[in-house]
């Protein structure tokens, strides 16, 4: 047997592997309910579950319908933070907001108050982003969500990728607490910027669209601590891949962090489409996509299809 017909053979066997994943995962689906505070979400397909696993030699594996798009929502909290370490540098950014876990819902406003005079804990929390969001740089909302569209591009090798103008002006139109969380931070002085034009920024963030594909290629990247394998380049420093991935560990599951960091183990990312990045440390990038979501917000079916590929593969960093 040739090098190559023993290589598809394993492929073969990864793909009917994750398949097994996939059904096994997929009775947890009629447990979790859509997003529906975002009017726009609630018409994804509850049934959907995929997953992509992407290796450092450029091959990546695929089960479940790869081919639906859906939009970032907080997962490009992770993005947005690496673009501005790159903009800003380590000390203006974490002047205006922390580093500790809440143990609090994403949308929460209290700790605002109590805890930190209105510099937000964590760049993962709604407040935490929207003040990253805000560190953008650029001379209008236009020219700095192309900045950051074409770092996602970069991110995902995808030239035409975009975002969804229908999420976006729905989240855009009902983005109550979130307009609360920075008219709160703008008294506090972290936001400088007109609180409008801010949740216009943040909400088109929140809606660009990828697939699991392009998702598991971006945790791939932090899992190479910045380097892309694909286009041979490092995309963004170590040092600020290290920091995304700290994060994601210590707050990228919402207040599920710690029961995620116990059963799973490896950086992730979630967002209320129902997305999921993980990077597992030199080895590979997942994507994951389902919409049915726990009561914390994070996808019920592929936290589910994470843990069981992390006993099957070993995943856990600890
Ligand atoms: N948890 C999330 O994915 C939240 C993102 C969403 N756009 C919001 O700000 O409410």
């Amino acid at each position: 047997m040739s090098q190559n017909e023993f290589d598809e053979k394993k492929e073969v066997k990864h793909m009917e592997e994750l398949m097994v994943l996939i059904e096994d995962a997929k009775e947890f689906i009629p447990y979790g309910k859509v997003a529906n505070y975002i009017p726009a979400l609630a018409k994804a397909n509850k049934k959907d579950l995929a997953v992509a696993v992407f290796l450092p030699d450029g091959r990546h594996f695929e089960a479940g319908n790869t081919t639906t798009r859906f939009t970032l929502q907080s997962i490009s909290k992770v993005i947005s933070l690496a673009l501005v370490l790159m903009d800003r540098g380590e000390d203006y950014v974490f002047e205006r907001v922390g580093m500790e876990p809440t143990g609090d819902p994403f949308n929460s406003i209290a700790k605002l108050e109590v805890r930190s005079a209105g510099k937000p804990l964590n760049p993962m929390i709604n407040a935490g982003a929207l003040a990253v969001t805000s560190m953008i740089k650029g001379h209008s909302v236009k020219d700095r969500f192309n900045r950051l569209l074409d770092f996602m591009r970069v991110l995902t090798g995808n030239k035409e990728l975009s975002y969804s103008k229908e999420v976006a002006i729905s989240e855009f139109e009902t983005a109550h607490l979130n307009r609360s969380l920075s008219y709160f931070m703008k008294e506090h002085g972290i936001i400088t910027e007109d609180v409008e034009l801010l949740l216009d920024l943040y909400t088109r963030q929140c809606a660009i669209e990828v697939n699991c594909v392009e998702l598991a290629r971006i945790g791939l990247i932090f899992a190479l601590d910045g380097y892309d394998p694909v286009s041979k380049t490092q995309i963004m420093p170590e040092k600020i891949a290290k920091i995304c991935n700290t994060f994601m560990v210590t707050c990228g599951m919402y207040n599920a962090s710690g029961a995620f960091a116990i059963k799973v183990g490896i950086p992730a990312k979630s967002g209320v489409s129902g997305g999921v990045m993980g990077a597992v440390p030199r080895r590979f990038g997942i994507g994951v996509y389902g919409p049915s979501l726990d009561e914390i917000g994070n996808s019920i079916a592929g936290i589910k299809l994470l843990e069981l590929l992390a006993q099957k593969y070993n995943l856990s960093i600890f």
